[in-house]
């Protein structure tokens, strides 16, 4: 940590507050320097009946843990927020997402050290409620993206844990899945494991995902644990207030790192670790004859990391497995993502991937998301393989360990697809949007006794039972690289895309509409019209003709549209998982179908829906439909 000069003399709190903190490199939020001065004069001095409570239970813990002093806290106004307010909105499904840097208009910060000291003291409590422990028995390992504000968020995160007693590994740059098998992983075996990450948003924004051995916190967890961390804030009797006490917010948090006991944070190496064990599963995967330690030699594999932090897969897994990884890119973590989305879902990510491939001559490219639970594959024909394709792929792969198994997907997938699964002897569930939803669902289906290998979405989230339910964007790709090197084995060539995915019917074109929900009561308003939705085809309204409800349905209102007036395909209208939005899926059999689709769909929204409450004036381009097929 760098120390910065002391400006002028410090006389007061609020004094010493304003010379020690400043901005570093424009970039305020993570910037914030704390002040040894007013460390020394104020940050050891309990305050409030909470803080006194803690030091108690710290001494009668025999634990020395961070000394926190809470700054003055604001005088309290009927205005005051309520604290629960400052962190509830922070759920984002089974994750926690905010803005954590400040600087894009319109978008304030609500993801600080404050709350990331807080969102520590929560996860020590929720995690000793669970276990029936005391915290200072309790382990945990904490990662981050390479995101400019991960390393405040991790010291913050890491001070409110050892400020209950918990032992905290620091790992530094991580992967999300890297973060679970932590908590797995012989000899380590963490009680929990937090990625510091908001996955493919932009730089400004951060955020937390959490594990334990038994997978991935769950909505009600993540509530719970946030409910925890505004009580603990609340009992510290912390600033709560907006813009102007982030300075002492973050100071308050720095200090409270500063007197972390130190024994209580270790830094560990654990991406070596977890490198090694990919590199066994591809090994064993592969059982190379001739040499089992350098199974990729011969092979060209290169990797798109985004500056995210999925470079070690070139340099760490492929290479000294004996792949030639020259011509991957963007491989050094840099958090302000100055090349492209690492998002294998965006488009300018799979051109990138396509280009390197195609530059390189590769057999393989392999494009991950930011935090490395997602991935897409880039043939060595320059063909990409994300989205339907990619679940194609790995389905012919499951099927050939686990003959006639289900597999779930998100709601989105083309008909083709379910064609392609049926061709090779499986069964295709198709449920809803959200990984999480996808995933839990073949965890029941399997409770259920129905055998589910794998579950994957669209968005490139793919899991197998065999690893835990874990969505490993590795460990896909891994499994793609082992079906390669095998197929070359057996005298079949390095090609993946003609000769495996040459049956899979692909639509002429898809496209997909965003379309803005206005009012306060937006899920209501999305679910009327979605009521009056299937009202409007089931009772074969004028604009509905041929089109027909499909069964078999979990989500939203899909409808296949049967040949005639240059139309075939289907359509999807469903409401958007996290955003006030309703969302139109298209695909056509046809060229220029789509926008037959979106006509009709039109004329329903022109019929039916009340423009106060819905912008459906995305449909109106409807023509500008993205083709599949080249
Ligand atoms: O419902 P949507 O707005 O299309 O978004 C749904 C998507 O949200 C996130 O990105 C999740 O990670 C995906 O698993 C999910 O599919």
């Amino acid at each position: 940590m760098v120390a910065l000069p002391l400006q002028g003399s410090c006389k007061s709190q609020r004094a010493c507050l304003a010379a020690c903190h400043q901005p570093v490199g424009g970039v305020t939020s993570s910037g914030i320097l704390p002040c040894p001065e007013w460390r020394s004069k104020y940050s050891l001095r309990p305050r409030g009946p909470g803080q006194q409570r803690l030091m108690a239970q710290q001494r009668a813990g025999g634990v020395v843990r961070a000394a926190v002093a809470a700054p003055e806290a604001p005088a309290a106004t009927s205005t005051a927020p309520d604290t629960k307010s400052l962190y509830m909105p922070l759920q984002n499904g089974s994750d926690v997402r905010g803005v954590a840097v400040e600087g894009v208009p319109g978008e304030k910060q609500t993801l600080n050290a404050t709350v990331a000291y807080f969102m520590g003291c929560g996860l020590a409590e929720q995690l000793a409620q669970r276990q029936g422990v005391s915290p200072q028995s309790l382990r945990v390992s904490i990662g981050r993206d390479p995101r400019i504000s991960g390393p405040l968020l991790a010291a913050a995160l890491a001070a409110g844990l050892t400020s209950k007693g918990v032992t905290v590994a620091r790992f530094g740059y991580a992967t999300t899945p890297a973060m679970f098998m932590s908590t797995i992983i012989q000899g380590y075996e963490y009680d929990a494991a937090v990625m510091i990450t908001a996955s493919h948003l932009p730089y400004n924004r951060n955020g937390f995902k959490f594990f334990t051995k038994e997978g991935g916190y769950e909505k009600k967890d993540i509530s719970k644990l946030l409910t925890l961390a505004a009580q603990e804030h609340d009992a510290e009797n912390a600033p709560n207030t907006a813009a102007d006490a982030r300075y002492r917010d973050e100071a308050f948090v720095l200090s409270s790192a500063l007197h972390s006991e130190p024994g209580l944070i270790e830094q560990v190496d654990f991406m070596p670790v977890y490198s090694a064990h990919l590199r066994d599963i591809i090994k064993k995967g592969i059982d190379h004859p001739d040499h089992y330690e350098q199974p990729l030699k011969g092979f060209k594999i290169i990797v798109d990391a985004g500056n995210g932090s999925g470079g070690f897969l070139a340099s760490d897994v492929l290479a000294p497995l004996g792949a030639d990884t020259s011509g991957s890119q963007f491989l050094d973590p840099d958090g302000w993502f100055p090349n492209h989305v690492p998002n294998p879902e965006d488009k300018e990510a799979m051109i990138a991937g396509v280009r390197a491939v195609n530059t390189s001559r590769a057999d393989l490219g392999i494009v991950v998301d930011t935090d490395v639970d997602r991935s897409a594959v880039v043939a060595g024909n320059g063909t990409p393989i994300n989205s339907n394709r990619y679940i194609a792929l790995m389905s012919y792969i499951t099927l050939r360990k686990y003959p006639g198994t289900t597999i779930v997907t998100d709601s989105v997938t083309s008909n083709g697809l379910t064609e392609f699964i049926d061709s090779l002897g499986g069964k295709h569930f198709r449920y809803k949007r959200g990984y999480k939803n996808v995933i839990g669902k073949g965890v029941e289906l399997n409770g259920e006794g129905v055998q589910t290998e794998l579950m994957m979405e669209t968005s490139g989230h793919g899991a197998m039972k065999e690893n835990y339910y874990l969505d490993d964007g590795t460990y896909s790709a891994s499994q793609i690289v082992i079906i390669m090197v095998k197929r070359a084995l057996e005298g079949l060539g390095k090609d993946i895309y003609s000769s495996l995915l040459k049956d899979l019917k692909e639509p002429m074109e898809s496209s997909e509409f965003r379309l803005k929900l206005k009012g306060d009561n937006f899920k209501e308003d999305g679910q009327k019209i979605l009521a009056d939705f299937h009202s409007w085809v089931q009772g074969g309204a004028s604009g509905a003709e041929g089109w027909n409800l499909e069964k078999e349905n979990h989500e939203g209102w899909r409808v296949s549209i049967e040949e005639g007036e240059g139309k075939r395909g289907w359509a999807l209208l469903r409401a958007s998982l996290h955003d006030p939005l309703l969302v139109l899926n298209v695909e056509s059999d046809v060229r220029g179908g789509s926008c037959e689709i979106v006509r009709q769909v039109v004329s329903f929204f022109e019929e039916n829906a009340d423009e106060s409450t819905v912008d459906s004036s995305k449909l109106y381009q409807g023509c500008s439909i993205e083709m599949v097929r080249h």
